[in-house]
């Protein structure tokens, strides 16, 4: 009998969908689930995670090489969550598991290739006999340089390179060599201490006879304590008098690990803020579950500027008194810093950020503070959600409703799920916050799954802002033909005029959103994916899906016309009008287009919060979550634009969309004022949001969708079929639907839609077609799907509660 232990393989194949055991060194004996290993796996070693242990006959079996921690990485919480991930949303566990890796592998893998060394030069040339120069050259070289990567060789080599290569791996005269290094660099720095008393060098420098050089450092080191590299240069000390030092017993080095942390330092100085009466009776809720370790979920329903984000913190404190830890989900990167700068204000050091943007170095730097008990809290997007905790006290997820938060790669998880199910399995509390709840979830409070809390006036005192739809279809009827309609220019020269901002959102980014022939009626659409291109202001035709761009034709391409014209407003020209409008204004645009970098979004906000900008205008981004006093005027281009998308969340975005972007109107001393342009003025949630009502609101759209049977009355399920020609995803798609509809005949409380085409019928080059599957519980379902084994096909994605049916 021999210990065995089964290690998932941490490669993103969905069909390695099994663990594989090995057997452990002697001096490796502690390794336990949890782990993570390195593992020889075919002619490569890669990362795998232990997830269990067994005894049994070895024989065969191979050894595992190194762990790759000093501490098992996923504790059984951890394990158990990313078990119930890979059986819920149907990926292999180590798809999930490696979500709980920061930059999803521990490892670098490198591959170079050499020539095979048993062979001779002859026997080389005589396999090659009849081949091209190509092959020979690529042996030549790499019989001078020993081994080379795909790269160097590329650069010497004209033709198909790795077709050569290819050909020369599988004839066996050139072999491959992986070779792995772990991406955790820690970053260490040296310091140089005394290593004698204060008095003693004190006594030494009374001595006559020393170098001036050692002098200087022993001065230094007893005025300052400790000396870094950059204070030897300063003090014109050399390494070689450090290093006599050193020697003669004087001072030692100590090694003190760098942290890089580009969110440091943004805690800023606030006098306490003691929480109001309605604040205080929803802590007093809360409370209980987290002083006696329970699992309990809350939902609460604050309107904007209410005061949630105080109530958090406060939560958090009580989980930190209680050493355990907590985690705050923000749903976008770019409102990390606001949220990070409020609780580094109250809670200092202990607070890290994790999100995906950040380095691999910054974000291992973040990590190991957690594990080592220097931070306690972590504020991130979603997949901050799989920090590696031993003690989660807490979750914090602020926009509860926000999309953002489900991955929609696989594997296509949501966070809040996640968050819950952490929480259950820790006996920790989870909190979800918004002002306009997600009718799932506000379903499920009011049917006591969460406890619901309510915060139904601002904070400070302050009113909702007054709202004025406008009707643009009466606008035209007046003669008026630009996108900002005469309320919305009367609004913006008012808040300009006293010295007040504004926010000006418009969901499409480009400058113009479509682009047609007159003459025959073309639109001018990617060659890759079934839409039509943006132009933007660089002068080029882009795909927003698949990235390509083209430049504009002059003629037609399909009527030969000279009579294109460029249609539909997008950020880009919005600022052009905006511009002319008003001239005089300051103004700064933030979309996917201006952001780039890592704190990009960050910094565009800062800038207009300081009041460097009049106006801030920009797709959703510039409607969430941040708190600008002297913001009073906000005006939302076009309400309809999420709104005529073909899906059933449809009008609960927009509800949301209106709510969130008044609501960051009026949260100082003056009052806000918001224009809304559509034309669909009478539409529920156009209406119920301008009136910033979400019980009217939530009461129709349930009552739709129980109708409809959509969630929260059925749970989703969606499949999509890829092919690279539109007759195969048609019979596949087809095939799998009556596949399905024979599985799951038994149950009469499933419906399958489709297949149909999917709204966007080609991505890429490849087809697309959905099949939408409702069922009251999505259990029998997902066993169905994954008995067929869509689940480990590649040309099915499978998405269970898809947060979109596009
Ligand atoms: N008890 C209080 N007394 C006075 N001011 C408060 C109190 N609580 C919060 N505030 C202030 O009210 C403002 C709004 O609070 P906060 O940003 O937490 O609201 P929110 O509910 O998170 O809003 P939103 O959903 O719109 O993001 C902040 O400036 C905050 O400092
Ligand atoms: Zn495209």
């Amino acid at each position: 009998m021999q210990k065995i232990i089964l290690v998932m393989i941490n490669l993103p194949v969905k069909t390695i969908n099994k663990a594989f055991s090995y057997l452990l060194p002697p001096e490796l004996q502690f390794i336990r689930a949890g782990w993570r290993v390195l593992v020889p796996f075919g002619s490569r070693k890669v990362e795998g995670f232990v997830v269990s242990t067994d005894s049994g006959n070895g024989d065969g079996l191979k050894y595992i090489i190194e762990a790759l921690d000093d501490l098992p990485w996923f504790d059984e919480n951890m394990l158990q969550t990313a078990k119930w991930i890979s059986d819920y949303y149907l990926c292999s566990l180590a798809e999930a598991m490696r979500l709980f890796i920061p930059g999803k592998t521990g490892l670098k893998t490198s591959l170079a290739y050499q020539l095979c060394p048993d062979l001779s030069c002859n026997e080389i040339e005589a396999a090659l006999a009849g081949k091209s120069d190509q092959y020979l050259a690529a042996c030549e070289y790499l019989a001078g340089h020993g081994s080379a990567s795909l790269p160097q060789i590329y650069k010497q080599l004209t033709g198909d390179c790795l077709k050569t290569l290819n050909y020369l791996v599988n004839k066996k005269i050139v072999v491959k060599k992986y070779s792995t290094v772990k991406q955790d660099k820690p970053k260490y720095e040296t310091f140089l201490k005394l290593a004698i008393t204060p008095a003693e060098a004190e006594q030494l420098l009374r001595v006559s006879g020393h170098r001036p050089a050692r002098r200087r450092l022993l001065t230094a080191l007893l005025s300052k304590g400790v000396l870094a590299k950059a204070d030897l240069k300063l003090l014109n000390i050399s390494q070689d008098t450090v290093k006599r030092s050193l020697a003669g017993g004087l001072i030692v080095a100590e090694q003190k690990r760098l942290l890089r942390n580009s969110y440091a330092g943004l805690a800023h100085e606030a006098g306490a803020i003691r929480l109001n009466q309605q604040q205080q009776q929803v802590l007093q809720q809360i409370m209980p579950a987290v002083v006696n370790r329970q699992y309990r979920s809350f939902l609460l329903h604050g309107i904007t500027g209410s005061g949630k984000t105080q109530v958090y913190l406060e939560v958090v404190a009580a989980v930190r008194k209680k050493r355990r830890q907590a985690i705050v989900l923000v749903p976008e990167i770019a409102l990390t810093s606001q949220i990070v700068a409020r609780f580094q204000t109250r809670f200092n050091d202990d607070v890290v950020v994790l999100h995906s943007k950040l380095s691999i170095d910054e974000r291992n730097d973040a990590i190991w503070r957690l594990r080592t008990g220097q931070a306690g809290i972590v504020i991130g997007a979603r997949s901050a959600v799989f920090a590696p905790l031993d003690d989660l006290g807490a979750v914090i997820i602020d926009e509860e409703h926000e999309f953002t938060y489900k991955q929609e790669e696989a594997p296509r998880y949501h966070a809040r799920e996640v968050a819950l199910k952490r929480a259950e399995l820790a006996e920790g509390v989870v909190l979800m916050g918004s002002a306009t709840p997600s009718v799932e979830s506000y379903y499920q409070a009011v049917r006591h799954t969460h406890t619901l809390l309510e915060l139904p006036d601002r904070a400070d005192g302050a009113s909702l802002p007054e709202v004025e739809l406008v009707d643009m279809r009466e606008e035209l009827r007046c003669g008026r033909r630009s996108v900002i309609s005469l309320a919305l220019r009367n609004l913006i020269n008012a808040a300009i005029a006293r010295g007040e901002q504004v926010i000006i959102l418009l969901n499409r980014r480009g400058y113009s959103t479509f682009v047609m022939c007159r003459e025959c009626g073309h639109v001018m659409s990617c060659s890759n994916c079934a839409v039509s291109l943006v132009y933007h202001k660089s002068g080029r035709l882009r795909c927003h899906y698949c990235q390509t761009s083209v430049t504009p034709p002059d003629v037609c391409p399909v009527c030969s016309s000279r009579y294109i014209r460029y249609f539909g407003t997008g950020t880009q020209r919005l600022e052009d009008e905006l511009a002319k409008t008003f001239p005089t204004a300051r103004m700064i645009r933030m979309d996917q287009d201006t952001t780039g970098g890592k704190l990009g979004h960050d910094r565009i906000l800062q800038a207009f919060a300081q009041g460097n900008y009049d106006i801030l205008l920009g797709t959703q981004m510039v409607a969430k979550g941040h708190d600008i006093k002297n913001v009073t005027a906000v005006g939302i281009i076009t309400a309809d634009s999420i709104l005529n998308l073909p899906d059933f969340r449809a009008a609960e975005r927009t509800f949301a969309l209106i709510t969130q972007a008044a609501g960051r109107a009026g949260r100082g001393a003056v009052s806000g004022k918001v224009v809304i342009q559509t034309y669909n003025p009478e539409h529920y949630a156009i209406e119920t949001g301008s009136r910033h009502a979400y019980a009217d609101f939530y009461e129709q759209e349930l009552s739709l969708r129980q109708s409809l049977f959509y969630p929260p009355f059925s749970k989703i399920t969606k499949l999509t079929v890829t092919a690279p020609e539109e007759g195969e995803v048609h019979r596949s798609a087809a095939d799998i639907a009556a596949a399905l509809t024979s599985a799951l005949a038994s149950s009469d409380s499933t419906k399958i839609l489709g297949p149909f085409v999917a709204p966007i019928a080609r991505i890429s080059n490849s087809f697309r077609m959905h099949i939408l599957i409702k069922s009251v519980e999505n259990a029998p379902v997902r066993l169905q799907l994954s008995l067929l084994k869509l689940h480990l096909r590649a040309d099915v994605s499978i998405d269970v509660d898809p947060v979109n049916v596009m």
